[in-house]
Order: structure tokens, then C-alpha cells, then sequence
């Protein structure tokens, strides 16, 4: 790696916490090292060494997003306070290349006493904004931020997630080249947690970032490597997917122990795919408490758009089969959703489409009217209402946040004028869940599990 495209150099890089057993320790270990060393005697420690962080080396190149994986009291935040500059390494060095700014610990940088207003004015001049640029961008950290008129109240009345949307507005706004987010701290509610995705996602295109979560979905969906801490050892760095799942895999040991694998699997039994088909456990996922119940917001014409303007969405629903606007969603259950735009320039070959992401971002599903009117556009005048409806069995999922984007372009699939263009048009919540893994449950034909003798052959279905 050339050194102009390194963003972060760490060597060597090792903490020691000094543990004192009783509060009179820590008096004893300043004064009587230096006594008995005028005695000419070998000094006693009065405290324990613990290492929080041993020996890690790690080069970023700019652009680069790196997870930061472990379990509680690995050494994640530790490490992270050493790349920041907050805390002071026991051994090894850091180099950072940029303005780096974290969102590392709730509060932390905000003076309580002051408002938030003067908290962002001492927090944006610390990380090197001038006052023209800070007075510049006031109107936007505080729009950001959204927190009313708690901006002019001393921080120390707000919760804390007045305090995170305060702090995380201002490091969106410091043209940071690498950022340092704790993920569990980047939490709101639905609509500003996508608000902040969307910023890291459009961050990561330029910047570079460390990411921490105990989320590997999260880190998965967001990361290009993976650093793996355990106990302060690092145990190991490399491409996402593997480090990730060599950690599921020792979580589960850590718990339940590792034991053999079976060598030869079982043969699949053969499925008989001519038999009319249902999820078996239907009737089983629609009774509590197995249900999956999803609640359903209203479309909302604020949210954050962009297009030609040719045409404008003016709503979008989730309904039943009786066109019925539902307020609660049950997975696995059919639904409709309904996109309806007014438009304001005929479209020749317009296209509707929706995208419903996980509270990273993450694309989860999706569709568009391209492939069921190719070669057969539906011609719509200027004045005339657009509407689309994409009628699919609800997918069963993960309990969470979600959003649906709603867009309308006029062409083709590849090429095409974005006329309109809602960023999470639609919120709903997964509150209750039956999925046992994955981004989303899919209606499931049949499971089956016998015990019997083993199989030499298996023969396809
Ligand atoms: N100031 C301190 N003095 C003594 N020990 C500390 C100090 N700060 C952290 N530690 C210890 O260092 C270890 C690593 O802590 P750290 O906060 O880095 O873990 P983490 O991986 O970020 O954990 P979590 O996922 O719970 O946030 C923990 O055992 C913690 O108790």
C-alpha cells in the first residue's frame, strides 16, 4: 500500500490497565516505589496489569470501512479510543492520516452545562472547523439533529438519544476523512437510524470508516475487512465473511462446546412437488405468540426525494386483498402494496418500483413493473394518475426496523430519467418474529426430519 493511500497505521498496538485491589493502592503505588528505591530496596507493586489490548497490527487504506467485532470486554473500545487520540497506548503506535472524528461514547466531548448549541460550536471548532464554516452549518447539524428546541437546553436534560442525534449530526458534518462509529450508539428511532445509514453509506463512497457492532449481519452488509478481538488477543483480520463466521462459530462453541461433524449427511427425503403446496406451520405462525406481527406506518410526503420532477409519488400503502390500507402486517400473510404518482409530463415507458431495507440500508427485497410491461409500456399523460400495485405474500421478518423506498422513472431498466425517487417513503416495525435466521423467511414448502437407516444413493427429486 502506498503511504498517500493509508489512512490508518497501527504497530504493535497494546494497552495495560493498572488494577488497584483497595483505594489506598493507587496512593501506595506512587509513594512507595520511590521509598524503597531510596533504600536501595526492589520495589513491591501495590496494583494487578491488565491488558486489554495486546499487539495488534492493522494497515487501512483510505476508503477502506473495517468492522470491529468481539465480545463484551474484548478490547473493541479500547482500541478504537487509541486510534481517536482519547486514550494513551501502554506500547505501539498509532498513525492516522485525515481528520478523524468517533462517535465512541455517548456524551462524550459535550460539556453538559452548555446547550447543545454551544456544544456543537466547541465540538465542530475542535475537529477543525473554522467559525465561518461552523456558523455556515448550524442550520444544518441542528436539522440534522432534529431535536427542536432542546438545541438551545444544557445537554445534561437530554436523553440519550437527544445526545446521540446531536453528537452524530455533528461528525456528518466535519468533512471527516475517517469516521470511528459504535453502532449501538448510532440507534434512534426507525427514521433516524436510516437517516444516519444513509449518511455512513454515502461516507463510506469517500471516507473511511471503523465500524463496531455485535451485529454481523450489520457488519456484513457494511464492511470490506474485519478485525476479530477476543480477551485483548486479535484473532483474526481478513475479508468479512470469513472472519465473521469463524466468530459465529466460536461464539457458539464458547456456549455449547464444539463436537464432530458428521461425515456423511443423511440423504434429503424426496419432496413430491406435484402436491399443492402451503406452509405446513401456517396455522402455527398465525397463532401468538409465533406470529409475525408488523406494524405499519403512514406513507410519509416528507421524506427526503429526488428526480426530474416529471412526475411526483403522492402515496404508497400496504393493503389486504380487499384493498383495505392495513395498519399491521402479518408475515407470510398476502399483501398489496399500492404506489400511486400524479403526473405532470406524459412518460412514455414509466416504471414503478419499491425497495425495502434493513435499519443498515441494506437492501432486503424488491421489485419494479419493468419485466411485466416490457414491450407493452403503459403510456401515461401529463395530468394523468399513475398507480401500481405489487400484490406478494408478505415476508416472515427478523423483529426490527425497516423502510420501503418508492420510485417512479420513465425508460428502460438500464436506462432510464429518475422522475421521483422517496427515500423510506414507508416505515414498518417486525415486532415479534418466528424466523429462525436471515435477513427475511420465505414461505417454506415443507420441512421434514425422520430418523431411519442410512442411504448409500441419493437420487435427485
Ligand atoms: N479504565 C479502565 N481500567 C481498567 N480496565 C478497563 C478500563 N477500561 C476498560 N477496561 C477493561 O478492558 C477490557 C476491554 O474493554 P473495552 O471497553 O475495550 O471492551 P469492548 O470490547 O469495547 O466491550 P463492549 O462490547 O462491552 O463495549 C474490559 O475488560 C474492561 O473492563
Amino acid at each position: 500500500m502506498s503511504s498517500e493511500s493509508v489512512a490508518l497505521e497501527v504497530q504493535g498496538l497494546g494497552k495495560c490497565f493498572h488494577i488497584y485491589d483497595a483505594p489506598g493502592d493507587r496512593l501506595r503505588q506512587f509513594v512507595m516505589p520511590r521509598l524503597s528505591r531510596l533504600l536501595g530496596r526492589e520495589p513491591k507493586p501495590y496494583h494487578r496489569e491488565f491488558w486489554a489490548l495486546r499487539s495488534l497490527d492493522l494497515q487501512v487504506a483510505k476508503g477502506e470501512t473495517i468492522g470491529i467485532i468481539g465480545r463484551n470486554g474484548s478490547g473493541k473500545s479500547t482500541f478504537l479510543q487509541m486510534v481517536c487520540g482519547t486514550l494513551a497506548p501502554s506500547c505501539g503506535e498509532v498513525k492516522t492520516h485525515g481528520r478523524i472524528a468517533a462517535l465512541l461514547e455517548l456524551g462524550a466531548g459535550f460539556n453538559p452545562e452548555f446547550s447543545g448549541r454551544d456544544n456543537v460550536a466547541m465540538n465542530a471548532a475542535l475537529l477543525g472547523l473554522s467559525d465561518a464554516q461552523i456558523a455556515e452549518r448550524f442550520d444544518s447539524i441542528a436539522a440534522f439533529a432534529d431535536i427542536g428546541e432542546f438545541i438551545d437546553q444544557p445537554v445534561k436534560t437530554y436523553s440519550s438519544g437527544m445526545y446521540v442525534r446531536l453528537a452524530f449530526a455533528v461528525i456528518a458534518h466535519v468533512d471527516a476523512d475517517i469516521l470511528v462509529v459504535d453502532e449501538a450508539l448510532a440507534v434512534g428511532d426507525a427514521v433516524f437510524t436510516q437517516k444516519c445509514m444513509r449518511f455512513l453509506r454515502s461516507f463510506m463512497e469517500r471516507g473511511t470508516l471503523l465500524f463496531v457492532s455485535h451485529d454481523t449481519a450489520a457488519i456484513k452488509s457494511l464492511c470490506d475487512r474485519v478485525v476479530w478481538i477476543d480477551k485483548g488477543q486479535v484473532m483474526q483480520i481478513g475479508p468479512t465473511k470469513e472472519v465473521c463466521d469463524r466468530y459465529m462459530q466460536a461464539c457458539y462453541e464458547a456456549e455449547q462446546g464444539s463436537g464432530p461433524v458428521a461425515e456423511t449427511a443423511p440423504p434429503a427425503p424426496v419432496f413430491d412437488a406435484s402436491l399443492p403446496w402451503h406452509d405446513q406451520r401456517r396455522d402455527f405462525f398465525r397463532a401468538e405468540p409465533m406470529r409475525n406481527d408488523i406494524e405499519v406506518f403512514r406513507f410519509n410526503p416528507e421524506a427526503p426525494s429526488f428526480g426530474l420532477g416529471g412526475a411526483r409519488i403522492t402515496g404508497a400503502w400496504l393493503m389486504d386483498t380487499q384493498q383495505r390500507p392495513l395498519h399491521w402486517v402479518v408475515g407470510g400473510e398476502p399483501v398489496v402494496l399500492r404506489i400511486q404518482a400524479q403526473c405532470h409530463q406524459a412518460l412514455q415507458s414509466p416504471i414503478v418500483g419499491f425497495v425495502v431495507k434493513d435499519r443498515t440500508g441494506q437492501a432486503v427485497f424488491g421489485d419494479n413493473s419493468y419485466l411485466s410491461y416490457l414491450g407493452q409500456p403503459v403510456v401515461c399523460a401529463s395530468g394523468q394518475v399513475l398507480q401500481a400495485e405489487f400484490s406478494f405474500d408478505m415476508p416472515r421478518m427478523p423483529v426490527g426496523n425497516y423502510a420501503i423506498d418508492v420510485a417512479l422513472a420513465d425508460g428502460s431498466q438500464h436506462d432510464h430519467v429518475q422522475q421521483h425517487w422517496i427515500q423510506d417513503a414507508l416505515h414498518f416495525k417486525s415486532e415479534s418474529t418466528n424466523m429462525a435466521t436471515g435477513l427475511l423467511g420465505i414461505p417454506m414448502r415443507s420441512i421434514v426430519l425422520q430418523a431411519g437407516q442410512a442411504q448409500q444413493e441419493t437420487s435427485p427429486p
